[in-house]
C-alpha cells in the first residue's frame, strides 16, 4: 500500500504518520505538507530516516505539483489532513481557509480520480454540525445531524465535506469522511486550548479563558483518532461518514483547572477575556456507528491522557519554545499575550 498523508507535519497528521508506519510496517507513507506556521518539519524527525517514509514540501492547492506527485507515486489511499484549522484565525481572515480547505480538497480529489486512488479519506470535524445547548445533555451529534456551521472555519470544512460527497455521487470517487471531536496529545500547536494553557502555565503567564469558560468540548486523545481513521480506511464503507468522539465532555474551565492542578500552578493565573465571536457552546459526539460497524473503542481516558500530554510538553520543551519564540511569536503575543482582565 502506498498512502498519501496530506498535512502530515501538523498535529493529527504527524501522529497518524507515526501510527501508520508503526502499525503497518510494510506500507509506504508519503507526507505532503506546505509547512505553514502550524506545520513543523522537526516533528517528523523520528521518521525521516525510515525507508518507508518520504516527505514532500508542497501545497495541496498547487495542482501541478499534486498531479505530478500522484502520477509518480500511484497512491492507493489518500488521507487529507491538510487544512487551516484554527477557528480564531478564520474569524480574522477567512480567505485562506476557503482556499486550502475547499479548493485544496478539490485539487486532491481531481488527482485521485485521474490516477485511480482506491480510497480518498477526508478528515473532517464535529464542528460541521454547529453546536448543542448546554441545557440539553441528552443531545449528541450523529452522522444524520444536519450540517449547520458557525465559523468561517467550520463552514469551509462543511463545504469540503459536501464536495467530497458530490465527487462520490457524481464521479464515483471511493470516499469516506470522518468527523472527530477535539483532539489533544503530543505535537499539538500552542494556539489550541490545551497546549496553549500548558505552555503559558509553565511560564507562569495568564491563561485567557473566553467568556465564562462554560463552553463544552468532547476531548479525544489523538492516538484514538488515528486508530479510528486506520479502521475506516481498511473496513469503512465507501461513501460513508463516521463520527469519532470519546464521550468525554468537559467545560473549558474544568480542562484549564485540571492542567493547573497537574502542574501545581495557582488558579489565579486564569483570566476571563472577551468571548470568541459566534462561539459554539457545546460539542458532543455519538460515535455508536463507528463503534458498531468498525469495532472502534477509545482507549485513553482523559485523566491519563492529560497527564501524558503534560509530561510530553515538559519533556519536549524545546519543541514548543522554538515555536513560540520563532515566526509565530508576534501572533502569539497579539492573540494571547496582552489579554489581561478584559471582560
Ligand atoms: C485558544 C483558546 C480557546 N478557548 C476556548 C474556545 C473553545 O471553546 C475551546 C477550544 O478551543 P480551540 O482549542 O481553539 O478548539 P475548537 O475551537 O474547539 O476547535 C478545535 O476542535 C475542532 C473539533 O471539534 C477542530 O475541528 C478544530 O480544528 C480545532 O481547532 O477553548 C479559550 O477559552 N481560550 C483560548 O485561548
Amino acid at each position: 500500500m502506498n498512502i498519501l498523508v496530506t498535512g502530515g507535519a501538523g498535529f493529527i497528521g504527524s501522529n497518524f504518520v507515526f501510527h501508520m508506519l508503526k502499525e503497518h510496517p510494510t506500507y509506504r507513507v508519503v507526507c505532503l505538507d506546505a509547512l505553514t506556521y502550524a506545520g513543523n518539519l522537526s516533528t517528523l524527525e523520528p521518521v525521516m530516516e525510515n525507508g518507508n517514509f518520504k516527505f514532500v514540501k508542497g501545497d495541496i492547492t498547487d495542482r501541478e505539483l499534486v498531479e505530478k506527485l500522484f502520477k509518480e507515486e500511484k497512491f492507493d489511499f489518500v488521507v487529507n489532513f491538510a487544512a487551516e484549522s484554527h477557528v480564531d484565525r478564520s474569524i480574522e481572515d477567512p480567505g485562506i481557509f476557503l482556499k486550502t480547505n475547499i479548493l485544496g480538497t478539490q485539487v486532491l480529489m481531481d488527482a485521485s480520480r485521474k490516477y485511480g486512488v482506491k480510497r480518498f479519506h477526508q478528515v473532517s470535524t464535529d464542528e460541521v454540525y454547529g453546536d448543542l445547548p448546554l441545557d440539553r445533555p441528552d443531545l449528541f451529534f450523529t452522522e444524520e445531524t444536519p450540517i449547520h456551521t458557525s465559523s468561517p472555519y467550520s463552514a469551509s470544512k462543511a463545504s469540503a465535506d459536501l464536495l467530497v460527497q458530490a465527487y462520490h455521487r457524481t464521479f464515483g470517487l471511493p470516499i469516506t469522511i470522518s468527523r472527530c471531536s477535539n483532539n489533544y496529545g503530543p505535537y499539538h500547536f500552542p494556539e489550541k486550548l490545551i497546549p496553549l494553557m500548558i505552555s503559558r502555565a509553565l511560564n507562569d503567564e495568564n491563561l485567557p479563558v473566553y467568556g465564562k469558560g462554560e463552553n463544552v468540548r468532547d476531548w479525544l486523545y489523538v492516538g484514538d483518532h488515528c486508530t479510528a481513521i486506520d479502521l475506516i480506511l481498511h473496513k469503512g464503507k465507501e461513501g460513508e461518514v463516521y463520527n469519532i468522539g470519546g464521550h468525554n465532555e468537559k467545560t473549558n474551565l474544568d480542562v484549564v483547572k485540571a492542567i493547573l492542578n497537574e502542574l501545581e500552578k495557582p488558579e489565579s493565573l486564569i483570566t476571563y477575556v472577551k468571548d470568541r465571536a459566534g462561539h459554539d457552546m457545546r460539542y458532543a459526539i455519538d460515535p455508536s456507528k463507528t463503534r458498531k460497524e468498525l469495532g472502534w473503542e477509545p482507549t485513553t481516558l482523559f485523566d491519563e491522557g492529560i497527564k501524558e500530554t503534560i509530561k510530553w510538553y515538559l519533556d519536549n520543551r524545546s519543541w514548543w519554545e522554538n515555536i513560540i519564540s520563532g515566526d509565530y511569536k508576534d501572533y502569539y503575543v497579539k492573540m494571547y499575550g496582552d489579554r489581561e482582565g478584559e471582560e
